[in-house]
């Protein structure tokens, strides 16, 4: 391959021959002219000197970069074949007449080397003729990937530009911008490279190359400095002008412009309509004395539509096929080699050609992201978790993902049935997660803080880098938490979200110090702005902002890079959005079958024995029979608890009702769901466990058809268990009270009494029999029973038939209540607590326990297909 060098100095060299022969023809015309003869000898003598020119053009400027249109339209020259990044190429920019009938091919240094300016913009036919033709040339001679070209257009409303459209959605171009702060949008990215080539970030960028069709009208002396820079800085960033409409002199700003270094000028010629001088090119190595090219030049005209058109196809497909990222791009060959002491840091694609790295460390612990629907936000949060799961062990990160929209985001985390591998990392994963569930997590996360914060006291030390190293026995993996539509946590004035941003305040604050990071996405900050605003509010932590398309909200309000993003892009900021610190980078789609062979390599290499994540799974309908076992702390050395649904909480451990002998222990189901039967089901089946066989008795009664045959199927399945169970109806209930109020068990022996639809029975307790109403016998043994081993679960459909059973003074008699579909003040009447919140939901329940002083929001065990049931 022929070094930049050495291209560098045949360029030269082509251009010096070009200016001697140019120095020839003069003096040969000047002589011809004294002579004023001309005779076949100079007619001959002119076109040998023009052909000359032509092949030291075509050498300088071969194949697209110089070739007319009409040749290149007949010979089909390869494409991506004349240029290279970094070398310095010249380009054709039109013909020199020095004399009528004598013409050669003019051609400038331009990337590699410096820029090209023209006075006019391209409102005249010819500029914009030219920038069609030089961007023609552009684009056809430098491989797929290697130039990008920044387009503006102040003046003509695209339409110079407009040739090009099929390039912007393959990233070659943009959308040219018309307004003043786009145009500075698109001077901080080419700034951006220069800097991030001058700090050593970026060795071989891209081509980038600004191009004015005409600059906007509003362009201040600021914009204009910013220029100058630019063409003193770019080429050595491969930052190029290709400026129409520089120097207009009707503004005012431009009596002041500094010059542009670096650049060849071309200016109208005011002597000759439609011709134009060109300056000196850039660089003493040309040959520059000040002279200009003494000539008049008729600039190219844009190659023919048909050419364009299908260039910029073929272009835009090649470019689109070269630059794929595949997902397998991120994922280093060896799993697991990276140690998380000081940070994580993972690919996540390409900036240009170069690597996109993205940390969660000191300077960036916890970031934001933000997306509208569809933008590939949840691609791109999987790119980031499998590229971190690959490169540390799970002794080194640690994931607890929350999602709370309707979704399958981090179903690519946990066992199925399916797949019954999961991430090692997994720690909780909560797929459609409640927002108290998010509140669970927040407020585990907070007590990890407090657990390392102890252990850095007692070792004497003040960092987690430092605890690691004296504490190497111990695994303290950095922990990382995603939670994606964060601002369903945070939306509204309720507790729970008041509560949640006190939390994520908390750790977003002291977060960095321990190991403990945070990733929110979402793909609205609506409802959250005034959050998002205030001043030093929780999202002050949040650095690093990854926006994709319609995701600017997270970013600066004057930076609105992300407007227009492609799916697969995103713009990376580190400094909280500021529009300065802009990185645009692509990022390659999650397929599934890399996923999947990804997630069962690091599944293989999990410690053996290491548990699953614990899953929440909003929409998931939980058995009483998958219930673990119920923990020591709450049943206590002799307590029997009726186990009821699950917690909604980190370990979703199973949500109990202790059993004791205190007056009122019993339980009310309240609502007209028939998720009431299976809670009562839930209760007796958990109690069932806990007992030796015969030690305890189960009084079924049913008083609702409907679930007869699940009261049936429970009778049996006790039977089967060896309890002593019986079924009863209406007319034996009575006899069953006065029973067990006249002949109280033994402790030793408890009775469970299920009533089923005990709303059923009022006006039959409340017969008087041989005196004695029924009503009386139930309230006497619900203050009594429990210190005889007597206690009620009861299925009320409504909160006021349970009321009036209770009676004036008893409405403490009864302590646990699980509400389902009944209204909050109700149950808050119900228990002296006007403020209870409580609003119905699908699969949730309100468990209450008065002595325990305790609500907590539950999802209620139900037998197997219950909600299938309901919607078939
Ligand atoms: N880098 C990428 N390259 C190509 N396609 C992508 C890329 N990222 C995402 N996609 C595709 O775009 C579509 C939307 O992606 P994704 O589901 O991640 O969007 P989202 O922003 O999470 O949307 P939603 O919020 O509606 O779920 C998917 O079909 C996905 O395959």
């Amino acid at each position: 391959m022929i070094s930049a060098k050495t291209l560098f100095e045949r360029a030269v060299k082509t251009h010096l021959e070009a200016q001697g022969l140019l120095d020839a023809v003069r003096e040969r015309l000047d002589r011809l002219e004294a002579d004023s003869t001309h005779s076949a000898e100079s007619a001959q003598q002119q076109t040998a000197l023009a052909a000359r020119l032509e092949r030291a053009a075509a050498a300088a400027a071969p194949q697209w970069l110089g070739a007319p249109w009409p040749v290149i339209g007949e010979q089909r020259f390869p494409l991506e074949h004349t240029a290279r990044a970094g070398d310095p190429a010249m380009i054709r920019i039109g013909d020199a007449q020095p004399l009528p009938g004598v013409g050669f091919p003019v051609v400038v240094p331009f990337t590699g080397v410096g820029h090209i300016a023209l006075d006019t913009d391209a409102r005249d036919p010819a500029v914009a003729g030219l920038l069609r033709s030089v961007i023609t040339r552009l684009v056809a001679s430098f491989p797929a990937g290697q130039l990008r070209l920044l387009a503006v257009d102040g003046g003509a409303l695209g339409a110079p530009l407009a040739p090009f459209h099929a390039l912007v959605p393959a990233g070659v171009m943009n959308e040219p911008v018309s307004g003043l702060e786009e145009f500075r949008e698109l001077l901080t990215e080419a700034e951006e490279q220069v800097k991030q080539v001058q700090a050593g970030l970026n060795p071989s960028p891209d081509v980038l190359v600004l191009v004015t069709a005409a600059l906007p009208p509003n362009c201040g002396r600021g914009d204009l400095a910013r220029l100058a820079a630019l063409a003193h800085a770019g080429p050595a960033a491969r930052v190029h002008l290709l400026l129409a409409g520089w120097g207009s002199r009707s503004r005012s700003s431009w009596d002041q412009a500094p010059p542009l270094e670096r650049t060849t000028l071309v200016t109208s010629d005011p002597s000759s309509r439609g011709h134009f001088r060109v300056g000196d090119p850039p660089l003493e190595s040309f040959g520059g004395e000040g002279r200009a090219l003494n000539a008049a030049v008729s600039l190219d005209p844009a190659p023919p539509p048909g050419l364009i058109d299908e260039l910029c196809r073929r272009v835009a497909a090649k470019a689109e096929s070269d630059g794929k990222l595949v997902f397998d791009d991120l994922v280093p060959e060896k799993l697991w080699t990276q140690s998380s002491v000081d940070g994580l840091t993972t690919l996540i694609g390409r900036v240009g050609r170069g690597d996109a790295l993205v940390s969660l460390d000191d300077q960036t612990p916890h970031w934001l992201v933000a997306g509208r629907t569809g933008s590939g936000k949840t691609v791109f949060l999987l790119d980031i978790l499998y590229g971190l799961a690959a490169r540390y062990s799970p002794d080194e990160l640690a994931l607890y993902l929350l999602d709370f929209k309707e979704g399958v985001s981090f179903s690519e985390f946990i066992p199925t049935e399916i797949d019954p591998t999961w991430v090692p990392h997994a720690r909780t994963v909560g797929v459609e997660s409640d927002r108290e569930y998010g509140l669970a997590v927040l407020t585990e996360l907070v007590r990890e803080m407090s657990r390392r914060a102890a252990a850095m006291k007692k070792a004497g030390v003040t960092n987690l880098a430092q605890l690691r190293t004296s504490r190497p026995d111990v695994a303290l993996p950095r922990v990382l938490t995603v939670i994606d539509e964060f601002h369903v946590l945070l939306k509204g004035t309720d507790d729970t979200a008041k509560r949640s941003v006190a939390l994520l305040e908390e750790i977003a604050r002291k977060g960095r110090s321990y190991g403990v990071h945070l990733i929110m996405a979402s793909q609205s900050i609506a409802g959250i702005e005034s959050l998002f605003t205030k001043g030093k509010s929780v999202f002050g932590q949040f650095g690093m902002r990854v926006a994709l398309s319609g995701g600017g909200g997270i970013l600066d309000t004057m930076n609105d890079a992300a407007a227009a993003l492609p799916v697969g892009q995103i713009v990376l900021n580190d400094a909280a959005g500021v529009a300065s610190a802009n990185r645009r980078a692509r990022f390659p789609d999650a397929d599934a079958p890399s996923l999947h062979s990804l997630r069962h390599r690091m599944w293989e290499m999990r410690m053996p024995g290491s548990p699953p994540p614990a899953v929440f799974i909003g929409y998931a309908e939980y058995s009483v029979d998958e219930a673990p076992p119920p923990s020591r702390r709450v049943v206590g050395r002799r307590r029997k608890v009726a186990l009821v649904g699950r917690q909604v909480d980190v370990g979703l451990s199973s949500a109990a009702f202790p059993l004791d002998s205190s007056p009122g222990r019993h339980l009310a189901v309240l609502g007209t769901s028939p998720v009431g039967a299976d809670v009562l089901a839930s209760a007796a089946i958990s109690l069932a466990g806990q007992h030796a066989p015969g030690e305890a008795t189960f009084h079924l009664v049913s008083l609702v058809g409907a679930v007869d045959e699940e009261v049936d199927q429970l009778e049996s399945r006790l039977l089967r268990g060896g309890h002593q169970a019986g079924m009863l109806r209406l007319p034996d209930y009575p006899q069953l009270l006065r029973r067990l109020v006249d002949e109280p068990p033994k402790l030793m022996n408890p009775t469970y009494v299920f009533v089923y639809g005990a709303d059923a029975a009022t006006s039959t307790l409340k017969q008087k029999e041989r005196g004695r109403a029924g009503i009386d016998d139930f309230r006497k043994l619900l203050r009594e029973g429990p210190a005889a081993g007597v206690h009620f679960f009861g299925w009320w459909r409504g909160v006021r038939r349970l009321v009036d059973d209770l009676g004036l003074g008893g409405k403490d008699d009864v302590a646990g209540v699980v509400a389902l579909n009944v209204k909050g003040n109700e149950v808050g009447s119900l228990i002296g607590r006007a403020n209870l919140h409580w609003q119905p939901r699908h699969n949730r329940a309100l468990l209450i326990d008065r002595h325990e002083d305790r609500e907590e929001l539950i999802v209620p065990f139900v037998s197997p297909g219950r909600y299938s049931e309901e919607f078939a």
